[in-house]
């Protein structure tokens, strides 16, 4: 028998206060695709990643990887587990530390795991390389790049631990038309030489239809 491969969100409830924004969701992503989400603004795609990605804990409902549920948040999750799934958002702004170099962002998951400094070293490099990060803008802050290569240190340091997911909620919004086209096939890339499974979001609907494999709607979803 072989054992399960996929990333699954399973009848997944959470409210904020009185609203509820996702009301009893599954949703499964194989290893391998790529899932398109869609649905109306406000309708919990964000909630969604953030539930799957394990950032915040359902309600009711579980998460499961690769068959095995997961039923802490992020920090309580083993290393080994956490470290399958990882995601990328709209804004790289909010996601990076505004001390750390680009450098030491992307190194810092790998830090955080206690990898030996060579490695570390090694690994930065190498996703520097591949997401078109040149040298000279290793050693940089936040503030000293553009947008767009702040999203390339977040996709490097999302691909840090080369985990079996990557989530991505509108992770091309904030980008011009060739960062955009580069940082999508750097993902497309990633997901089929890893085999990984991949969700995205976007508004893009040219996008969406030649990125994903399958599409869902989140409204249709319950
Ligand atoms: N931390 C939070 N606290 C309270 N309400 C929240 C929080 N995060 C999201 N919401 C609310 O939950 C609902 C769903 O938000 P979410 O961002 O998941 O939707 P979305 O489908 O991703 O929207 P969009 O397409 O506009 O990004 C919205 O009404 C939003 O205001």
């Amino acid at each position: 028998m072989t054992s399960a491969q996929h990333l699954l969100a399973d009848e997944v409830t959470v409210g904020y206060g009185r609203q509820v924004v996702l009301d009893s969701v599954t949703l499964r992503i194989d290893r391998g695709e790529t899932v398109g989400l869609r649905g109306p603004s406000g309708s919990g795609k964000s909630t969604l990643v953030r539930v799957l990605a394990l950032l915040h804990r359902p309600d009711r409902g579980r998460v499961s990887i690769d068959g095995t549920p997961v039923d802490a948040a992020r920090y309580s999750v083993p290393v080994a587990v956490r470290t399958r799934v990882a995601a990328l958002f709209q804004s790289p702004r909010a996601a990076a530390d505004p001390r750390l170099s680009i450098t030491d962002l992307i190194a810092e998951p790998l830090r955080a795991t206690r990898t030996p400094e060579p490695v570390v070293r090694e690994r930065v490099a190498e996703l520097a390389d591949l997401v078109g990060l040149t040298p000279d803008l290793r050693g940089r802050r936040p503030h000293a790049v553009s947008d767009g290569q702040l999203q390339r240190a977040c996709l490097a340091r999302a691909l840090v631990h080369g985990p079996d997911y990557l989530l991505c909620d509108e992770a091309t919004a904030m980008l011009d038309a060739s960062t955009q086209a580069h940082v999508a096939a750097v993902i497309s890339d990633y997901q089929r030489t890893q085999r990984a499974g991949v969700l995205v979001i976007t508004h893009d609907q040219t996008l969406m239809d030649r990125w994903a494999d399958r599409i869902v709607d989140l409204s249709g979803l319950v």
